[in-house]
């Protein structure tokens, strides 16, 4: 056996985030590892790859039990890993992205070594790069090559990949698993950490399920279904959200002809026109970098447009701030939880009311009991592991901040909500919470402006889908003619659908 994790147990003060967990793993093999949000999945991995050193348990390499101290001790070990988050240099190329840290040169690195060694690794491997490429001009899929060719560089044998697919477009996720494919027919092992359950069971050759801390099932993916795995994981089999279809009323969010340069003649936003009415949710749909996150900064007071309009409630409030939006009835699930949604040094109950606090004061005080309450209710409903309300919200769980943020923005009852990513890195029984919250404040008349790179959850939770590419409008389907087939079109640039 190549790797042996036997009987690893973590404790953070109370919480046990593994309990006694033995986990294997055979050269050339896939192994997922799922399970609900803070089931211990990050701990077990940050344990193997030495950022963490477990309470009790040890760790067999080729049958020799290893101990690591710190992440090179693991990597010298042939452990590699691809975070969620990935950890590249914007400024840097390609090939000096792959080599930093084990630079090629005696006294002074040498760029063309590195590039000639990145093009020879590339081949190698299958995995296309351009060396010279500037990695911050990249787009997620080819950044997320660069981290597999940056392990494969440190001689990686085992790589673990952690929520690998949930900022790829659907043809970088195949991309993706035909690369992991590859690799493991040149004898690479994978350890794949991910809620997607449908690319999990044709990924990896076994899944082991994790529940609080500990394992409740090792099965063949050949040999399970679904149901079989959700069962394992939450302990029932889903009930999918039902959606009534929508009786739009009154616009509340207009966009005029809004527009947004990135410098030179570059649009990053192109008379972009849209409504929001109450009562329904309009998704946006599109490939990362054409101009969703600029859509959604611009309407959510974080970036000024250049030209045209934007109105809530009738109101115009173009080039209004963040907070004015808010007090004017904007809620705002942000796309990336730790930029916009959260501050990782504050507490639960502080990020729990983070953009609110407003309506949570008192003569410039705030109201903590008030706070305190609200945010354990909200934790009770979302089945959020929080540890205590005083814990530090980076000691959260990512999809347990994410479900914390969903609840915060929800709970506010504001006529509108922008909703983006709203079930990143939430496993399957809270996302079917958030989507059935989602529906419910539709439902009770809010406005909800969808954006999401999952294409199944547009599909599923809206009224009509807008097509963004390269910053304009590319076109509009209404949910009942919308596939995944036409919106992928649209979203390569297709034709434009009027
Ligand atoms: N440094 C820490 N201090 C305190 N508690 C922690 C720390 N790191 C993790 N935890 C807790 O340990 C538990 C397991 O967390 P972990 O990140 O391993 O879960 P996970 O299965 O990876 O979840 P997710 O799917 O949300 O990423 C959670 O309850 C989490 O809050």
């Amino acid at each position: 056996m190549l790797l042996e994790m036997e009987r690893i147990s973590k404790s953070y003060g109370d919480v046990n985030a593994n309990r006694g967990i033995n986990y294997n793993l055979k050269a050339g093999e896939v192994h997922a590892i799922v399970g609900e949000n803070g089931a211990g999945k990050t701990t077990l991995m940050r344990i193997l790859y030495g950022m963490e050193q477990p309470s009790s348990g040890s760790i067999k390499l080729n049958g020799k039990e290893v101990f690591f101290n710190d992440p090179k001790e693991a990597i010298r070990h042939g452990i590699g890993m691809v975070h969620q988050h990935f950890m590249l240099f914007p400024n840097f190329t390609v090939a000096e992205n792959i080599v930093i840290g084990k630079e090629p040169g005696v006294i002074k690195f040498d760029r063309k070594a590195a590039v000639a060694q990145v093009e020879a690794l590339s081949k190698n491997y299958g995995i296309k790069v351009d060396p010279l490429a500037k990695v911050g001009d990249c787009p997620l899929g080819v950044q997320q090559r660069v981290e597999i060719l940056k392990v494969l560089y440190q001689g990686a044998e085992i790589i673990i990949l952690d929520e690998p697919t949930g900022v790829l477009t659907p043809l970088e996720v195949k991309e993706l698993l035909e690369a992991i494919k590859a690799l493991t027919l040149k004898g690479k092992s994978f350890i794949l950490i991910s809620h997607k359950l449908n690319e999990v069971m044709s990924a990896a050759d076994r899944i082991t399920v994790l529940r609080d801390g500990e394992v409740t099932g090792v099965v063949e993916a050949s040999d399970t279904d679904v149901e079989q795995l959700s069962n394992l994981m939450v302990g029932r089999a889903l009930a999918p959200s039902i959606k009534q279809p929508s009786m739009p009323k009154h616009p509340v969010l207009e966009l005029n002809n809004v527009s947004l340069s990135g410098g030179g003649s570059k649009k990053l936003l192109d008379s972009i026109s849209l409504q929001v009415r109450a009562g329904e949710i309009v998704g946006i749909a599109g490939i990362s970098g054409n101009g969703q996150s600029e859509l959604i900064q611009v309407i959510a007071g974080l970036l000024s447009p250049d030209h045209g309009k934007i109105s809530l409630l009738g109101a115009n409030m173009t080039g209004r701030n963040a907070r004015d939006l808010r007090d004017a009835g904007l809620a705002h699930i942000p796309e990336d939880r730790y930029i916009w949604g959260a501050n990782k040094s504050a507490t639960v109950a502080e990020t729990g009311v983070m953009g609110h606090q407003r309506r949570l004061q008192r003569f410039g005080i705030l109201k903590r009991k008030v706070i305190r309450g609200l945010v354990s209710d909200w934790i009770k409903q979302y089945s959020i592991k929080a540890g205590s309300l005083d814990n530090q919200t980076q000691n959260l769980s990512g999809g347990n901040l994410q479900k914390l943020i969903v609840a915060r923005e929800l709970a506010q009852n504001t006529p509108f909500l922008i909703a983006a990513e709203p079930t990143r890195g939430v496993d399957i029984g809270a996302m079917e919470t958030i989507h059935d919250q989602l529906l419910r404040k539709r439902d009770g008349g809010g406005a909800i402006l969808l954006i999401s790179s999952e294409l199944s959850e547009v599909l599923k939770l809206s009224d009509r889908i807008i097509v963004m590419y390269e910053g304009a409008i590319a076109g509009e389907l209404q949910v009942g003619e919308a596939t995944e087939e036409k919106l992928s079109l649209l979203m390569a640039g297709g034709k434009r659908n009027e």
